[in-house]
């Protein structure tokens, strides 16, 4: 599944329109009778519905909603905010055939108009504006949206909830609150942005018989459980621990052992084959309590226990993670930066790893193998020199153009995670719960995802598997043993057994 912009939804529709040679029309039907189709599970025939319509085709999907629910036998009356001789085309087609079976159009007046109408109503469905909607909200949509927000009425809103953008980036706007979106054929980018994804509530794509060519322009998908299923490897009958790869992880410090403790388990849990925990010799006793099944690489440290300068040899080593726990001390980042543009294997860079990183961005550009890094936004901001409020504000623009930049695969972690391949192609993560906003959360992720490296020949699909995986036993934790209050990243690891038995 795609995710759009505003303008790649308009070119998928034209392309429907001018190459195919759908009429409009057809395309209103197909959206209002899907959206009235999955509406329909959640009214019943007692209920009186009222559908607000706006000027534009959002509208217009109104029309066809309110036509179909009234042929169905449902309680239907229609609320029109804009004046008759500004609902044209499509829509005032629609609007005609809803008028021709019986159906009643009531005129915005005022806002106590309007108050008194859904007095009378038990749920509206929201069809005030779509993804035409362009700067801050007009008279009388602003007040039409502030009442039905304060009504406390459920609320269905068509395609996107009004008011709100279908892009990232832009702040100051006032949209529905929806309790359900049904959106018209592909998600928006809006769903997926942390300022914009609470209007949506819960939320559905209806098709409305778009083929996919039509949405080629875009280069954003969603990950879900149908795309893990599908790329999820199996583990072959005559493997051995060598064909499941052999893990490097490169972090910890003696006042820090834990991260890197919690990279170890994950990623033995997460499929590797064989790991290796190479760290200061005051913190493999206590990682090495927790992990039985892993080997330790003694690295030469300083006095305080934290990590120095040194030659390591990753041959022999399938995939090397580094940064968890290390400390940002001048001789650890110095060990950093020589490894990551030495080794000869897919890197991941997380924390201090970052850090070390940022001091000399060149090493990204000349390094010959992949190179994954696994930001929060928080380190995002620090390796762009952008604010934290940026990168919520844009994270796919600015996630894409910083992997194309670099040429590297990006993590960029949140609500909404998103994995950026070096050509600037995006899969947004749709697993994972608030539970997650942890510390630990970060270290048992980079675990799972350089295990799933070494199981996949597509380093993306590798990572987007990864995050799916990490948010699943989150998931699943939630609904059964924990709850996102105590989860901790050893509840997310522990529960990895559950997710695998699920998928396989
Ligand atoms: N994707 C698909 O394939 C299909 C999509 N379909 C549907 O079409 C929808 C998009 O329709 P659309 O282009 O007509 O835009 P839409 O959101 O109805 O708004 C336009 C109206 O809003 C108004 N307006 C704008 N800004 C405003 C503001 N700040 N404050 C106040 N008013 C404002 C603007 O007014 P004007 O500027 O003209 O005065 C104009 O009248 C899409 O979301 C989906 O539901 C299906 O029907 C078929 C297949
Ligand atoms: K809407």
């Amino acid at each position: 599944m795609h995710i759009v912009t505003a303008k790649e939804m308009y070119e998928a529709d034209r392309y429907a329109m001018e190459t195919i040679g759908i009429e409009g029309k057809l395309l209103m039907e197909n959206a209002g009778r899907a959206v009235a189709d999955k509406a329909a599970e959640r009214v019943n025939k007692a209920m009186h519905i009222l559908v607000m319509c706006g000027s534009g085709s959002n509208g217009g999907d109104g029309f066809v909603i309110a036509r179909t629910l009234l042929g169905w036998g449902y309680t239907v009356r229609v609320f029109q905010l804009a004046p008759d001789d500004k609902i044209s085309g499509d829509a005032a087609y629609h609007k005609q055939l809803y008028q021709n079976i019986g159906g009643k159009i009531e005129q915005w007046e005022s806002a106590a108009s309007l108050a008194a109408a859904l007095q009378e109503s038990d749920v509206v469905i929201d069809a005030m504006l779509g993804i035409g909607v362009t700067g801050k909200l007009r008279p009388p949509y602003d007040q039409a949206v502030e009442t039905v927000n304060q009504a406390g009425l459920p609320v269905i809103s068509v395609d996107i909830p009004s008011g709100v953008p279908a892009d990232e980036g832009h702040d100051g706007f006032v949209g529905i609150k929806a309790d359900r979106t049904l959106i018209v054929a592909e998600p928006k980018q809006s769903l997926f942005a942390q300022q914009t994804a609470s209007y949506y509530g819960s939320w559905e794509v209806v098709d409305i018989g778009l083929p996919s060519q039509a949405c080629a322009n875009s280069s954003r998908y969603v990950w879900g459980m149908e795309e893990t299923r599908a790329h999820l490897g199996e583990r072959g009958r005559f493997s051995h621990k060598g064909s499941h790869g052999k893990a490097l992880l490169i972090g910890g410090s003696q006042e820090m052992p834990g991260s890197i403790t919690l990279t170890t388990k994950a990623a033995l849990r997460g499929g590797s084959g064989l790991v290796t925990t190479g760290t200061v010799p005051q913190a493999i006793p206590s990682i090495a309590a927790h992990c039985a099944e892993a080997t330790y690489l003694s690295l030469n440290a300083d006095d305080r226990g934290r990590i120095v300068l040194q030659d390591v040899d990753v041959s022999g080593y399938d995939a090397l993670a580094i940064g968890m726990g290390m400390g940002r001390e001048q001789a650890t980042a110095d060990f950093t930066r020589k490894l990551v543009s030495e080794a000869n294997i897919p890197v991941l860079v997380d924390a201090d790893g970052l850090h070390h990183l940022k001091q000399d961005m060149r090493i990204l550009t000349q390094r010959r193998h992949p190179l994954i890094l696994t930001p929060h936004p928080g380190e995002m901001a620090m390796l762009t020199d952008f604010e934290v409020k940026d990168i919520i504000r844009r994270p796919f623009a600015i996630s894409r153009h910083f992997a194309i930049e670099y040429g590297v695969y990006l993590v960029l972690k949140g609500s909404f995670t998103i994995v950026t391949d070096p050509e600037g192609n995006q899969w947004v993560n749709t697993s994972g719960n608030a539970g997650l906003a942890k510390g630990g959360s970060g270290d048992a992720l980079s675990g799972i995802l350089l295990a799933q490296v070494m199981q996949q020949q597509n380093i993306q699909e590798a990572l987007s598997l990864g995050c799916y995986i990490h948010g699943m036993s989150a998931d699943q934790q939630v609904t059964s043993n924990h709850s996102m209050h105590d989860l901790t990243a050893s509840d997310v690891i522990d529960g990895l057994a559950t997710v695998f038995r699920t998928l396989s």
